[in-house]
């Protein structure tokens, strides 16, 4: 499994340890930045690179981080084909995989603790999509896409 990484200034400490974390697990990553978290930058492009990434299956999936999880959440889903949840608990990770079959996850760096931001990371991986009627539903959400992608 390979894994998209990014992140802007308020997101790059959390990225760090989730780097770190699916190292340990042997699970590849490719970071798309930013590199510190001293120079302010803006989370749409990195939402976007990652997410361009991962509708071109460069990597299975992607993790994101912004200060709160919301912006580069709200960057990546712009992209067609991508379903990012922002999620603070292992319940709603184990869920957004599930039933939504989210195939990137956003976690905010001053919303969460490492300890519980690396646990909704591995709840999230280990969670597989459930299909049946949540298959119709993604699907739906493809057909609101192609409306308004034309
Ligand atoms: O949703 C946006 C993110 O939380 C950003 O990380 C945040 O807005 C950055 O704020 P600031 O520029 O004040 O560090």
């Amino acid at each position: 499994m390979k894994i998209g990484l990014g992140c802007d200034h308020g997101g790059y400490n959390l990225k760090l340890e989730i780097k770190k974390y699916l190292g340990t697990k042997g699970i590849e990553c490719v970071d798309f930045g930013t590199n510190n978290d001293t120079e302010s930058v803006d989370y749409p492009i990195y939402g976007q690179k990652v997410a361009e990434a991962v509708v071109a299956n460069e990597v299975d999936y992607g993790i994101v981080c912004c200060g709160t999880g919301i912006g580069i959440s709200l960057a990546a889903n712009k992209v067609p084909g991508i379903r990012c949840a922002v999620v603070s608990d292992t319940f709603s990770a184990k869920m957004s995989k599930a039933h939504n079959n989210a195939n990137m996850l956003s976690l905010g760096e001053r919303v969460l603790g490492k300890g519980l931001a690396l646990e909704i990371v591995e709840a999230w991986l280990n969670t597989e999509f459930e299909g049946d009627r949540h298959l119709r539903r993604v699907n739906l959400l493809s057909e609101i896409e192609k409306k308004y992608n034309k």
